[in-house]
């Protein structure tokens, strides 16, 4: 949708912020040009809507050679987000994100509602901000209308400039969650630049790691954490890159424990063969419509009577199959819990199995061996410590 192809840019004082770029950025994909300040990410993306002219090469967007494209049209068709996002102060906020619907020619009732559906998919109630001017929005509030503007013409590729780099941390890892919501309701081909290797890793379908004018490395976030294909590309992702990849790693049924499963309604007599069968301390407790209850011991199934509903503990913290290694882990740290449950299904109601923080670990360094051999994580051999 997006290609680059031997793309140099020299500036007029001789400095090659650009050189020699080839790469493509697929249809529906949100790809992250990462690197230090200075690198050439900035006029990359400004190439692409043609605020910067490259000195060598061609960029095609969605086969087109755009050099060949008037400019004023080229931009209708890309939605631009910039840090300083440049909204109209004199403008309503439903006004600013009508702005191009607007400049296309559409009427004015129609561009109007369009602004609100989009102000609505941002997360800001039109009916309340639609009719505010800039500055009696917050940060994070004027962001998301940028968003919404550059949205508003439905525009197949969108730009983003560091489009979270001025609002503080938590608001930024808030607009990014709602960002890839978003991202996946309206799959724009996106190209986005940053200088923060967690939002890059967070948001991209693959990241393009700068050095100074040219990328070092492209590949999917995982595999840039987990094997760094350069010295330089390893000292820019971190020496923490191992917990950056938690983030980015997400569970596989094959990773979780199988402790044994009991019922609410199960003698005890009878929830102890199966833990004797099987050797186990303890078994996890569903209900009869095995919706995850809790756990209950091997002690307190050896200690008499009754069912297993009279001596099950309560256990509700789980996470989704398909989380990231990272939420299971923040999850048994805010549970204070030694294991976690996974569950699927459409409502996240069918147990698949536990993870513990061995066998998240095991995960991680599976995901890790995969990427280096180029095999699926479930095939992947990883050394244990016996016994552990
Ligand atoms: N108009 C210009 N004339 C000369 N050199 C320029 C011009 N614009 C940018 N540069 C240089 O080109 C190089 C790349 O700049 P660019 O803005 O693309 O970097 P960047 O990676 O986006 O940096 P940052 O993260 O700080 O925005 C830098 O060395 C910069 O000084």
């Amino acid at each position: 949708m997006i290609r680059f192809e031997h793309v140099t840019k020299r500036y007029a004082d001789g400095t090659t912020a650009v050189d020699d770029l080839s790469f493509e950025v697929a249809e529906g994909e949100l790809v992250t040009l990462v690197g230090p300040s200075g690198c050439g990410k900035t006029t990359t993306m400004k190439m692409v809507n043609r605020l910067i002219e490259p000195t060598e090469g061609r960029i095609l967007v969605d086969g087109e050679d755009i050099s060949a494209v008037d400019p004023v049209e080229l931009r209708r068709r890309i939605g631009y987000v910039i840090q300083q996002v440049g909204l109209f102060p004199h403008k309503t906020v439903l006004d600013n994100t009508a702005t191009v619907p607007h400049l296309l020619g559409w009427q004015r009732k129609k561009a109007r509602a369009r602004a609100a559906e989009l102000l609505d998919l941002v997360g800001l109630d039109p009916s309340v901000y639609g009719d505010r001017y800039p500055d009696q929005l917050s940060g994070g509030q004027r962001q998301r209308v940028g968003v919404a503007r550059a949205l508003a013409a439905d525009p197949p590729v969108l730009l983003m400039d560091e489009p979270f780099g001025a609002v503080d941390p938590v608001v930024r890892e808030r607009l990014q969650s709602e960002f890839l919501r978003l991202q996946s309701q309206v799959r724009k081909t996106v190209l986005f630049v940053t200088h923060d290797i967690e939002e890059a890793v967070r948001l991209g379908d693959r990241i393009a790691v700068y050095g100074h004018g040219r990328i070092e490395q492209f590949d999917a976030p995982a595999a840039v954490l987990g094997a760094p294909a350069t010295p330089y590309v390893a000292d820019f992702v971190g020496a923490d890159r191992g917990l950056k990849r938690l983030s980015v790693t997400s569970i596989e049924a094959g990773d979780l424990e199988q402790p044994p499963v009991v019922h609410l309604d199960d003698r005890l007599a009878q929830a102890g063969e199966r833990l004797a069968r099987e050797d186990a301390r303890w078994a996890v407790v569903l209900d009869d419509a095995d919706r995850l209850h809790g756990w209950i011991s091997a002690e307190a199934v050896a200690s008499g009577e009754g069912t297993v509903r009279d001596h099950a503990r309560r256990m509700d913290a789980w996470v989704p199959v398909g989380a990231s290694l990272k939420q299971a882990f923040s999850t048994m740290l805010q549970h204070d819990a030694g294991w976690i449950a996974v569950l699927e299904g459409e409502a996240s109601d069918r147990f698949v199995g536990v993870l513990t923080p061995a066998r998240l670990h095991e995960a991680l360094r599976r995901s890790i061996e995969a990427d280096a051999t180029g095999a699926a994580r479930s095939e992947a051999v990883v050394e244990t410590v016996s016994g552990s």
